[in-house]
């Protein structure tokens, strides 16, 4: 295992950060054999004061759960490094420091942990000028087995209407280089107040209007920016829109890829077949089986039963006690199965354990992903797409905080039309039509329900 060392005159560049890590470009070693494995390799590093597993533990949990779940190009490689002393910390915190009127709002003061152990992951910025790269967080790409079955919002899109509801003021800009997911950068980067729903990545396979929203979002968060006007649909894509002949003919070719891509890759289906093991596993019944926190805890008002969808689903879910799901989804009655033992209470010394709470701390990994894609310059190099960020997380913290999202969105209305409506924000969510392209057998993504 590579060691930084104190007496080597790296030198670290900053290239993001997250809420729990910050990576860094490393330059200025000796070009030898001893520190090639820096090469082609970014460092990420733990941030301090965070309630998160040590990278040590997040490795060995990528290697024994996560990597089996999806083929070795799939994702970003990844190795421990020893960080060698407190030295190597404070210059990568002097970094931070200097950086600092440069990073997000609410990332700003936070520094690096005094750890034993980083990660090298595979740099998957612009190998060349003229490749292009994106970055976005796929999400949810199935519907919450715990949403209200009558549900017209995936819980992505349900999710980003309640924190626009929660943002009192607006909140502040991101860090450039920084995009965390699709819909909330996008807003960000200019000012609109469309979500972007992930389900779009599965809808894509076969529908124009779903890749042509993507290719909307998606490309001017591409780097180099995109040329031209944002293409309106499939074909439009591929059609040279700039004066800039010759670089403006070799980004549409990369847009081509990029649309060929999102329609054909088995990346997105196969993370999301992983999340519906998760999802039709026992882990929603652990979700919901222990009591709710206070209903003050909500920073939404409730959502008016005048206002609720008639059917079934009118009745607001209690939390423990789940929804039925609707007969014809045979996943979402696997998901709502009750859980194989006892269950568990808070204050057991065992309440999140088992079975059940790995399952549950899988399903939020799965869903706080990164994908990465390179697309390069030269056509004759393949397009890559990796996934990274698939960090073990610590669900006995984390749960609570799912519990109570889940809560608010389910007692607060978001899993309908009527919030986003009061909240001014413009939802073009695929759950409906998705579920039909999933019934006709079309989204290429091996149906099976549940999906939304
Ligand atoms: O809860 P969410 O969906 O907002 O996801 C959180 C992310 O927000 P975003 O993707 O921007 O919406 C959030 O990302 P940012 O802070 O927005 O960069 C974290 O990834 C957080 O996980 P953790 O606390 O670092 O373990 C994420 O928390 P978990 O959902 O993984 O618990
Ligand atoms: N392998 C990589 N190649 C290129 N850039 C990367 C890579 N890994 C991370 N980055 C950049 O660093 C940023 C933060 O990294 P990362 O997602 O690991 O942080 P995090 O704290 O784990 O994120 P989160 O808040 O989602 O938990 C990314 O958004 C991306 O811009």
């Amino acid at each position: 295992m590579y060691q930084l060392i104190e007496e080597v005159p790296y030198e670290f560049r900053l290239v993001g950060e997250g809420a729990a890590n910050c990576v860094f470009e490393v330059l200025g070693y000796p070009p030898d054999p001893t520190h090639s494995c820096l090469q082609g390799n970014l460092l990420r590093v733990a941030k301090a004061g965070k309630k998160s597993y040590g990278h040590d533990e997040i490795q060995a949990y990528w290697e024994s759960v996560v990597r089996p779940l999806f083929r070795p190009d799939d994702l970003v490689r990844q190795q421990l490094v020893k960080l060698g002393g407190r030295r190597i910390v404070s210059r990568l915190n002097a970094v931070l420091e200097n950086e600092e009127s440069t990073r997000r709002v609410d990332f700003r003061g936070t520094r690096v942990a005094e750890a034993e152990y980083g990660m090298l992951v595979e740099d998957m910025r612009q190998r060349r000028p003229g490749d292009l790269t994106l970055e976005f967080k796929p999400k949810w790409l199935v519907q919450s087995p715990t949403a209200p079955p009558t549900a017209t919002r995936c819980r992505n899109c349900a999710r980003e209407v309640l924190k626009k509801c929660q943002r009192q003021p607006p909140p502040p800009s991101r860090q450039q280089q920084s995009t965390g997911n699709a819909e909330a950068s996008q807003e960000e980067h200019e000012g609109e107040t469309t979500i972007l729903c992930p389900l779009n990545f599965i809808a894509c396979a076969t529908s124009a209007d779903s890749l042509a929203t993507l290719l909307a979002h998606l490309l001017p968060r591409c780097n180099p920016p995109r040329l031209g006007p944002i293409p309106r649909s499939v074909s439009a894509a591929s059609a040279p829109a700039s004066a800039a002949a010759a670089s403006s003919s070799s980004l549409s070719l990369q847009h081509d890829r990029l649309s060929r891509w999102l329609q054909t890759n088995t990346l997105l289906p196969r993370l999301r077949a992983a999340q519906l093991t998760c999802s039709s596993s026992s882990s929603p019944s652990l979700l919901f089986s222990l009591p709710s926190p206070p209903a003050s805890s909500s920073s939404c008002r409730p959502f008016p039963t005048a206002l609720s969808p008639p059917s079934p689903g009118r009745e607001t879910p209690h939390l423990h006690r789940p929804p039925s799901p609707p007969a014809s989804s045979p996943s979402l009655l696997a998901a709502h199965a009750p859980p194989p033992g006892p269950p568990a209470r808070p204050g057991d010394a065992g309440a999140f354990a088992g079975e059940a709470a790995e399952s549950l701390a899988l399903a939020m990994t799965l869903r706080d992903c990164t994908c990465f894609i390179r697309i390069p310059a030269d056509p004759s190099q393949p397009v890559e797409a990796k996934l990274a960020d698939l960090d073990r997380k610590r669900g006995d913290v984390k749960l609570s905080y799912w519990q109570k999202t889940e809560r608010e969105l389910i007692e607060g209305g978001f899993y309908f039309d009527q919030r986003a409506v009061e909240a001014g924000v413009a939802v073009d969510c695929w759950l409906g039509r998705l579920k039909t392209l999933l019934e006709r057998g079309e989204d290429g993504a091996g149906g099976g329900g549940g999906g939304g």
